[in-house]
């Protein structure tokens, strides 16, 4: 959010509590309200990615697969069954339809690989090259929010969908949805996989394609094969005679069966489990020869990723609410090296991310406790560091560059430091990177903290501070993530959208600020907490002008989590005119892409020509979405309020007139 938040006539509001009292100022200028203590917690943004394609890859380009073809191709036979419920007229998500049509038109040139059969041609922005970008735009391409889990047969078929659509190969699930448009032979070919193993398909088709390099971000789990559902291996319902059931195998025994030939002819390199030998030391087997050539060939990542390691807990405060143990793992491709680290789901950790003196510090905060994992790399790594959280799961991840290209044997050391009690908030010097204009009083600014990428927790703020004529002043400001302006992805900026008051003491300055120039930040700060949101299907987020900043991290989380899957967001946003509507076009295109989010524009002093609904916050416009009703059988409900502190007193009322709990209720204040 950002943070001054004048619109509606009020002061600025930022906070939980829903006794709402003004805060100290330490600068007054009009602009905003700062509460002087600090809350104990350090630092992140949420850096969840769409559903919606903002940042969609553009290049016009088809590059050929660079998977080594056997020297002489085996000719292509159609041989296979299709498969009747599949339903290729399905309504399309992004990519679908109209891509199909123009996609599975066959080129006469041949493949590319030399290979006598025919490939199709791909829509313009989905080459092999640009598969790879969206792989590393940091888009949740698995869609399981950063972490794995194991999928029974019973549950991958019921992923056949174009706008759904996982298949499984030698053991391993994976969300095939987003590779559809990328698929070279065509998205019709690639749908015959889905909701099946598909192993032997694949086999048939192109047993030399490296499926998984190029389906890495998509790994869903293992396929459970072991534990069947019982209903799925005896079809209880159905009522054909016992005897036949047992001559004939289910299709469930059926997956089952191949699963396990699947897993048994296994081509993946298993490696041993890695065990710390000392508390602090994390191994790795180093990977095959032909691992590492694939690996040095390109740049696609490597399946070996693995379990590295995890805190010991004899170095934690076993104190009772000290926190559980960190684990990470590491995966490499030859130029970059990727380090996940595990918290917990919906724990919202902040952290930071640097490189000193060659070693790698990684700060993780949760909960109040700050714990710092050390990493002697194998060897070199170079800035810029990269660091992005899943909300939903809790990873974290920190990506680094190498130094030389090449294929590691080795993480390097690791070391655990103790958890220690986060007392104060930091102070960090940062350089500002871009600056964007976003309406014609509001500026985003992107900032690069000088010491390495830094993450405020969802619904957390951070504090600008400034000198002016020999006065602090400070005013707070919710990071909003990637994607909603045009700097593109950036994993290490914190972005910062500030509405200038031309009578404010500190936001012309800030207003007013160039790449290059530095401003001092410190946070992170706030008490939202992600975990109410748990079992929320149905959120309400009620914004007035800059108290959207919050909301959008929020409306991102929701729509991408997994479980449970969000249901419904609906978005009451608060402006006085059509021209002061901020992230118009990203929110509009977000409603369009994903029908769960209902955005409602209201305007208390409209244009004439003006269709949408006009006003100030009341409860018939709140009624339009909340009712009683809605609100008694819509149970796993949440409501979010940010604005002006007298807006948000009003809604907060309002809210619970309508029947919404005291403690389903967030009010951002500060
Ligand atoms: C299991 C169902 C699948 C079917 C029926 C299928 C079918 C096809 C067909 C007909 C082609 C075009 C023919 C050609 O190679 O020139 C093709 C090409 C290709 N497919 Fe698939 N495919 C499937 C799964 C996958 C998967 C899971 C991946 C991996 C991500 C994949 C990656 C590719 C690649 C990279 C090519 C180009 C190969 C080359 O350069 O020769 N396919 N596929």
């Amino acid at each position: 959010m950002s943070d001054t938040l004048q619109d509606e006539g009020g002061t600025s509001s930022r906070s939980n509590s829903l006794k709402i009292s003004l805060p100290t100022v330490l600068c007054t200028d009009g602009e905003s309200d700062i509460p002087t203590t600090p809350d104990t917690f350090v630092t992140s943004e949420s850096k969840l990615s769409l559903p919606s394609s903002f940042g969609t890859p553009t290049s016009p380009f088809r590059i050929s697969s660079p998977i080594s073809l056997p020297t002489s191709p085996k000719p292509f036979t159609k041989d296979f069954q299709t498969r009747s419920n599949m339903s290729l007229d399905e309504p399309s998500q992004p990519t679908s339809e109209n891509q199909i049509n123009s996609m599975s038109k066959p080129l006469d040139t041949g493949s590319a690989t030399g290979n006598p059969r025919n490939k199709c041609a791909l829509q313009p922005g989905h080459s092999l090259m640009d598969w790879i970008r969206l792989g590393n735009s940091g888009k949740d391409l698995a869609g399981t929010g950063g972490r794995m889990r194991p999928v029974t047969p019973a549950e991958l078929s019921t992923h056949n969908t174009l706008k759904d659509a996982w298949l499984a190969i030698r053991g391993r699930v994976y969300n095939i949805t987003h590779y559809l448009p990328y698929h070279p032979g065509g998205p019709e070919e690639l749908m015959r996989g889905a909701g099946i193993d598909a192993t032997e398909l694949f086999d048939k088709v192109h047993p030399w394609v490296n499926y998984d390099s190029l389906l890495a971000k998509c790994l869903v789990g293992p396929l459970r094969f072991d534990r069947p559902d019982a209903e799925e291996l005896f079809d209880i319902t159905n009522p054909s005679p016992k005897s036949d059931r047992l001559r004939e195998p289910s299709k469930a025994q059926e997956l089952v069966r191949k699963s396990m030939e699947n897993l048994a002819n296994c081509i993946t390199p298993v490696r041993k489990k890695i065990t710390a030998k000392s508390e602090e030391n994390v191994k790795s087997s180093p990977p095959s020869k032909i691992m590492q050539s694939l690996i040095q060939s390109s740049d696609l990542p490597v399946s070996i990723s693995r379990r590295a390691g995890s805190s010991p807990v004899k170095s934690v405060d076993k104190s009772k609410d000290s926190p559980s143990p960190l684990r990470f793992d590491w995966i490499q491709t030859s130029t970059k090296l990727t380090i996940s680290i595990y918290t917990s789901p919906l724990v919202n950790p902040g952290g930071s991310a640097r490189i000193a003196n060659g070693v790698l510090f990684v700060e993780v905060a949760t909960n109040g406790w700050l714990r710092t994992i050390k990493l002697i790399p194998e060897e070199e790594l170079t800035e810029p560091l990269q660091l992005r959280v899943f909300s939903e799961s809790g990873k974290i991840e920190v990506i680094a560059l190498k130094a030389t290209s090449k294929v590691w044997k080795n993480v390097g050391e690791t070391t655990y430091g103790a958890a220690v009690p986060i007392s104060s908030p930091r102070s960090v010097e940062c350089r500002v990177m871009h600056v964007e204009r976003v309406s014609h009083d509001t500026t985003l600014l992107a900032l690069c903290p000088a010491t390495g990428p830094v993450i405020v927790p969802l619904g957390h703020h951070v504090r600008v501070h400034h000198k002016v004529d020999d006065k602090e002043c400070v005013r707070s400001y919710t990071p909003v993530g990637d994607s909603w302006d045009h700097f593109g992805s950036d994993l290490s900026a914190l972005k910062l959208t500030v509405k200038r008051y031309d009578a404010g003491a500190l936001s012309p300055h800030l207003a007013e600020l160039k790449a290059g120039d530095t401003v001092t930040l410190s946070g992170p700060y706030g008490n939202f907490q992600l975990r109410k949101l748990k079992q929320v299907k149905t959120v309400y987020l009620i914004a007035a002008g800059t108290g959207i900043t919050p909301m959008l991290g929020l409306l991102k989380f929701m729509l991408v989590r997994s479980n449970p899957r969000c249901e419904r967001v609906h978005l009451l946003f608060f402006n006085k005119t059509e021209d002061d509507i901020l992230f118009k076009e990203n929110l509009d295109e977000i409603s369009e892409q994903d029908e769960r989010l209902n955005t409602i524009h209201i305007l208390s002093n409209p244009s004439p020509s003006w269709t949408g609904v006009e006003g100030r916050i009341k409860s018939e416009i709140l009624s339009k979405v909340i009712t009683k009703d809605s609100v008694s059988t819509e149970k796993q409900h949440f409501a979010c309020v940010c604005g002006p502190t007298e807006f948000t007193h009003t809604a907060v009322d309002l809210l619970k007139t309508l029947g919404v709990r005291e403690d389903d209720i967030h009010a951002f204040i500060g």
